[in-house]
């Protein structure tokens, strides 16, 4: 039962297993949760209690996630894990004097972890001694980061990227994500199936930290749809992209695009998009060779913004008429944004993505003199060469608009972007950012002024979590979450580069970047694997996530919707006595039937449109109308078996035709 009153909370914090008393106030004056916008409260938990058992109820009411900020909202019950975490059973932690934040409140609170999992929250815990303790003074305590879109190992484009998940997930985590989600993508020859079972097995030995999978579907038949099925049930995925880009390697069609989102809506998953108009750009990209363009530049110059505007809005249609949820991944320009925008105003169930690469740099960087340097920037759809679109697109991370941050972190290194030197067609596709991605958005959001804290965790962890069905197990600080927090100093400062940072590959698009605001302590599965720059991340110890269909965030809307729909649809329908006269025969030859032998023109009613062409009723005396086209594709005039009346002009106006002398 959904509830949503006041009063409601107000009973949950009386009853015997209330957790949190959340008071709506504006107390706080401390700069480290200082809100830019005007209108927002700060929550304080007050009277937290100790408890050792499980996650809220269903019906248990807590604050409204998001940046949408309306005040009260259900905390869904925790998803299983499909695998068991192991019990270290001494694996406990105290994060303590740190101010807690999550995306609808913060709060000063002690943080107890045990067995991975967040067990109390309050002051003056009560903890087993021999509890490990972390000091917090003067930080936050946040969820641990989730990257929406990642591509580690992947095979592409003649090439393998060079993170995997092993150093994938490292820099994850020193950077303060402590989730990521990959994307399945099927080689040619493999069927779905077998890919997901390629990614789990690259991916199960290696992962530092929780992952969980999207699928991709890069061809389209009966098959992929059962495996689309399978995997949804039996593996724990509900989330599949589809490409309107790569024409001839991972493009699908827009018929074919309309079954899959169907499918998606069938299943209860989310539809995902890579939205550029791939047909087109192969026809620019040959516009390029011939104007001798061949540098990275012509990677830019032949995927013009509106190419991507344009596709987002098609996706955004057959979404529609699909009645499908759809997230679109990689925003990477202003228009597209626009698009996503316009649909959400309208109420549809669309969320747009932002990466790192487009809130953090630009596409000036593809007009670099350096051929290396551009190269390293080619990624689709490509950086915008407009300061303003890593601005733009954060103001609608603030506003709600846009909902949650990847890297779409396809890393390849020089020699791997020189397989198109003399071709920017061939230049491997991608760039980095997964290390990178909260200090960016920290840097550029919350310092100046754009989000605050509260936001800032909604856009880098809580509304991924919602949307991909994964709350309150990730991306949020509260009894029975995973024990996956950061503790963040916003004091701390550095510059980003290749020269230092944890990625594999040998450039960082973000190199010289002063970011203001850093993870100081990593915390994957309640233990540290990363505090003072050092890493302590543990090879394989990462869990696969189980997503399940019908994410209530994102599906709640549209059931009803669904319903309503259905029954409006019902309500049209005629009754009618069954029609239970003649029906032509098509078998038979046409001029069989009996139209031939009956007059055309019996009282003077309509009845051109029987003989297979015009709709408007004949003349009194038997003639066309002649407002009705007498064209047809067989050449015949409607009325060629009525006798034509014929009359010879003698004396025609404007004289007689003498022909051509
Ligand atoms: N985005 C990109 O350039 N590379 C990764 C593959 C994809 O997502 O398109
Ligand atoms: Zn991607």
């Amino acid at each position: 039962m959904m509830s949503s009153s006041i009063s409601d909370t107000e009973d949950q914090a009386t009853s015997s297993n209330a957790f949190f008393h959340y008071i709506p106030t504006k107390i706080d004056t401390d700069p480290l949760a200082y809100h830019s916008n005007p209108e927002s409260s700060f929550y304080v938990i007050k009277n937290a209690q100790q408890s050792s058992s499980s996650f809220p109820s269903a019906n248990s009411n807590t604050l409204r996630a998001g940046n949408a900020r309306t005040l009260f909202t259900v905390i869904p019950p925790m998803p299983q894990d499909t695998v068991a975490r192991p019990h270290t059973s001494q694996q406990r932690l105290l994060i303590k004097g740190g101010r807690v934040v999550n995306d609808d409140g913060t709060t000063l609170a002690d943080v107890f972890i045990e067995d991975g999992v967040i067990k109390q929250i309050g002051l003056n815990l009560v903890v087993p001694a021999g509890t490990k303790t972390v000091d917090a003074s003067d930080k936050l305590v946040m969820p641990g980061g989730i990257d929406t879109h990642t591509h580690f190992e992947l095979p592409f484009m003649g090439t393998r990227s060079v993170d995997d998940f092993l150093t994938g997930t490292q820099a994850a985590i020193a950077g303060g994500t402590t989730t990521i989600l990959d994307f399945v993508i099927p080689s040619k020859e493999q069927s779905l199936a077998e890919a997901y079972t390629q990614w789990r097995e690259r991916a199960d030995a290696k992962v530092c930290c929780d992952y969980g999978l999207h699928a991709a579907i890069t061809t389209w038949n009966d098959q992929v749809a059962k495996d689309m099925e399978t995997l949804t049930k039996e593996k724990g995925i509900n989330s599949f992209k589809v490409f309107m880009a790569y024409k001839g390697v991972f493009m699908l069609q827009d018929d074919e695009i309309f079954q899959v989102f169907a499918k998606c809506r069938e299943l209860g998953a989310i539809a995902m998009v890579h939205a550029e108009n791939g047909s087109v750009i192969t026809e620019l990209e040959k516009e390029m060779s011939v104007l001798g363009i061949t540098g990275p530049e012509g990677h830019l110059l032949s995927r013009p913004e509106k190419l991507e505007a344009e596709a987002t809005n098609r996706a955004i249609t057959i979404a529609e008429e699909t009645r499908c949820p759809l997230y679109v991944v990689h925003v990477m320009s202003k228009t597209a944004a626009d698009k996503v925008t316009q649909a959400r105003l309208k109420g549809q169930v669309v969320f747009g993505e932002p990466i790192a690469a487009s809130l953090g740099a630009d596409g000036s960087q593809y007009f670099n003199k350096c051929w290396r340097h551009a190269a390293a920037h080619v990624m689709s759809p490509p950086l915008r060469d407009d300061a303003e679109t890593g601005p733009y697109l954060m103001d609608l991370l603030a506003n709600g608009t846009l909902s949650a941050t990847g890297t779409d972190h396809c890393t390849f290194n020089a020699n791997q972007k020189a397989l198109g030197k003399d071709d920017f067609r061939k230049i491997p596709n991608g760039v980095n950012g997964v290390e990178d991605r909260l200090a960016v958005i920290w840097t550029k959001g919350v310092e100046t002024g754009k989000l605050d804290v509260n936001q800032f965790v909604a856009v880098t962890s809580s509304n991924a979590a919602r949307i991909f069905n994964i709350y309150p197990k990730k991306g949020r600080i509260a009894v029975g979450s995973d024990g996956d927090c950061i503790i963040w100093d916003p004091k701390a400062s550095k510059t980003i580069s290749a020269a230092t940072h944890h990625q594999a590959c040998d450039f960082n698009i973000f190199e010289g970047l002063q970011c203001q605001g850093l993870p100081i302590v990593t915390i994957v599965a309640g233990k540290i694997a990363w505090e003072n720059g050092q890493l302590n991340a543990v090879q394989g110890s990462g869990k696969y996530l189980n997503t399940a269909c019908y994410a209530e965030y994102v599906y709640q809307k549209l059931n009803k919707r669904e319903e309503l729909r259905d029954q409006k649809m019902k309500e049209q329908k005629i009754e009618r006595e069954p029609y239970t006269g003649e029906v032509i025969d098509l078998s038979k030859p046409q001029a069989e039937t009996k139209s031939k032998d009956q007059p055309i023109q019996s009282s003077g009613e309509p009845n051109a449109a029987s003989v297979g062409f015009h709709n408007r009723p004949a003349t009194r005396a038997g003639g066309r109308n002649q407002q009705d086209s007498s064209f047809t594709f067989s050449g015949d005039q409607w009325d060629d078996r009525n006798q034509r009346k014929t009359t010879r002009v003698q004396q025609p106006p404007g004289g007689q035709s003498k022909g051509l002398k």
